[in-house]
């Protein structure tokens, strides 16, 4: 027997989702959140954005940036975008999720129990990112004060499949904010 045809009550929930933009450092990911967030929250949309900086704060206080902290981080800010994604909120995830493997754990949770999930990889050349330097943690590595950069010294597994690779360089935010925003559409979640 196949699935039950929704009632009206199903048609009127707000569709959730977990948008997770993942990416080096300085790649734009946090920028294109908020500016996204403020575009949907303006149409009225219930959004949260779990900042990978900031639930490091909280959330994932004391982790550091190893392979199993790293993995830990992700799964935890998967685990909440979950949660939300299936209450009705559109949750934009700006964390680098280094490595695939964490990607796909947290794409099986929301697969699971169906929940939208939709990644997004803000594809910018490490160049580009290295010369934004946002938070000057490229040239501290450079300065040898750091090591264990993602992109430089530490892996970033590009993702071979995502549902969107949003390009950076040279492009505007806005135009990149309008580009997620079609893109988020045209998948009938807006
Ligand atoms: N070694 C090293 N590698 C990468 N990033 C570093 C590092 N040290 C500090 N930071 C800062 O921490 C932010 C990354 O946190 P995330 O939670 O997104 O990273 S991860 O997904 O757990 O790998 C990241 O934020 P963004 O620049 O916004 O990506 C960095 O500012
Ligand atoms: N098209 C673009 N999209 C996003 N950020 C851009 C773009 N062009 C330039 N930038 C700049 O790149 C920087 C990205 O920083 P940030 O969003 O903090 O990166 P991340 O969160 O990936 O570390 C910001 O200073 C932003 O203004």
């Amino acid at each position: 027997m196949g699935a039950p045809a929704p009632t009206p009550a199903d048609l009127l929930r707000p569709r959730g989702a977990t948008v997770w933009l993942t990416g080096l450092p300085s790649a734009g990911k946090t920028t294109l959140a908020r500016a996204l967030a403020g575009r949907l929250r303006a149409e009225g949309h219930p959004v949260e954005v779990l900042d990978g900086d900031e639930v490091r704060a909280h959330l994932s206080a004391g982790l550091g940036f190893s392979r199993e902290d790293r993995h830990t981080n992700v799964t935890r800010i998967g685990f909440v975008a979950e949660r939300l994604a299936a209450h009705g909120v559109t949750v934009l995830a700006p964390v680098i999720a280094p490595y695939a493997a964490s990607r796909a754990a947290v794409r099986e949770r929301h697969a699971g129990r169906g929940t939208a999930f939709l990644e997004v990889h803000v594809a910018t050349p490490v160049e580009v990112c290295s010369a934004r330097d946002v938070k000057g943690l490229y040239a501290r590595q450079a300065a040898g004060e750091i090591t264990g950069l993602t992109g430089v010294d530490d892996p970033y597994e590009i993702p071979a499949d995502p549902e969107l690779r949003i390009r950076t360089r040279g492009r505007s935010v806005a135009e990149c904010t309008a580009e997620l925003h079609a893109f988020l559409t045209g998948r009938g979640l807006l």
